[in-house]
């Protein structure tokens, strides 16, 4: 842990080759949770000293071929470090500088704020697709993070989100649905781009001219009732490029505002000084917050999950316990971690 000027703790998880969690890991994380809310800090930002792994999550050493005593205590020393982290008073961030798999996605979601390195890293909870349910908690972290409706697919899918994916998710209608109706009609001398709204106070304006007679405003009227519907995708193509084109005006960035943000990370960084650096960008937001009122609000508001956990602690860990010990997942795990082995030796 170091501290800067400014009071904010940096917190590096440096356990290598990709800062499993294994129960050392934990514990050394739990004291470092006191440690930063004993010496008052104004916040705590998570990362790691990996340059290519946030966190791999659990280190399924811990779960292969267990200890009995040893696989109770690392169950519930990792449900301290989550509810130390999740509930913790001070604001908290995560500079992501890496793949955040599982337990290194809970990590993240555990905190208030998440900065993602640029590059082809990935952040979820794989847990699904690994045939295991995870736990009400850590799904209740995901469902914390982004909106029910994805994070219930996402849980389901066990999916993991590119960082762009983590960004923003599903497309919506704009730039990219312009994109899908084929280019548009740039400018030109034969069809300056106008606005529908212009095309018809000219039309009318034309109608209700006192020099058109009304045979003549008849067959006007026909003609364009012909042009707009032989001309449909081209009317579309110029109201388009006139949308596209007025919002460049207007300096309002329609990439951005085209796609729905899922929100599993706030922001991107080109590497890990400037992801820190804007996690304590976000930390110094609550300078002029009263830090009591501040810490209490966030601990009601984030009571009813911690509850859940407190109330049912004994009972997850039963359910743990008994989930390790199936033959049936230690099987799983010693495939899991064969191919781990296969892959890294590539
Ligand atoms: C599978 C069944 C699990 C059953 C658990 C039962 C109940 C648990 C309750 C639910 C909670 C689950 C939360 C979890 O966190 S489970 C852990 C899930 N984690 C993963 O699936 C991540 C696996 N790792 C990776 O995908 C990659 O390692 C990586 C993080 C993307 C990094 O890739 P790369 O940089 O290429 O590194 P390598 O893959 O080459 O790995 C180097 C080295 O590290 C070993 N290793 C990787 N991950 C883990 C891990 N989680 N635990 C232990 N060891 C791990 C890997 O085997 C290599 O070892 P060697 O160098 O010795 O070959």
């Amino acid at each position: 842990m170091a501290v800067d000027n400014d009071g904010i703790a940096v917190v590096t998880l440096q356990r290598p080759p990709v800062n499993s969690l294994n129960l050392d890991l934990l514990q050394a994380m739990n004291n470092t949770f006191d440690d930063v809310a004993k010496n008052k800090s104004k916040g705590m930002i998570l990362t790691s000293a990996s340059p290519t792994v946030f966190s791999a999550g659990l280190d399924i050493m811990e779960m292969y071929k267990p200890d009995p005593k040893r696989l109770e205590t690392f169950w519930v020393t990792l449900q301290d470090m989550w509810l130390k982290l999740f509930g913790a008073s001070f604001p908290t961030a995560a500079a992501i500088n890496g793949h955040a798999p599982a337990g290194g996605c809970l990590i993240a979601t555990s905190c208030e704020y998440r900065v993602m390195l640029s590059g082809k890293f990935t952040i979820g909870l794989n847990e699904t697709a690994l045939g295991i349910v995870p736990p009400t908690w850590i799904q209740d972290s995901l469902r914390h993070t982004i909106p029910t409706r994805q994070a219930e697919i996402a849980l389901t899918t066990g999916k993991m989100f590119t960082v762009d994916e983590a960004l923003k998710w599903r497309t919506n209608r704009g730039a990219e649905g312009a994109a899908r109706l084929g280019p548009p009609v740039l400018e030109g001398p034969q069809m300056p781009p106008r606005s529908p709204d212009q095309i018809l106070n000219k039309t009318l304006k034309m109608c209700l001219s006192p020099k058109m007679a009304l045979d003549t405003g008849i067959i006007k009227l026909n003609a364009l009732n012909e042009y707009l519907v032989t001309e449909r995708t081209t009317i579309v193509d110029n109201a388009i490029t006139f949308g596209i084109k007025k919002c460049n005006d207007m300096d309002i960035n329609i990439q951005k505002r085209g796609r729905r943000k899922v929100g599993l990370i706030d922001e991107t960084a080109a590497d890990k000084a400037e992801a820190i650096e804007k996690c304590k960008k976000f930390i110094k937001r609550f300078d002029k917050i009263p830090s009591l009122a501040r810490g209490m609000t966030k601990q009601i508001f984030r009571q009813e999950v911690l509850q859940k956990l407190l109330t049912n602690r004994q009972a997850d860990t039963k359910q743990f316990l008994d989930l390790v010990n199936q033959p049936k997942i230690q099987q799983s795990l010693e495939l899991y971690l064969a191919m781990l082995k296969q892959k890294s030796q590539k």
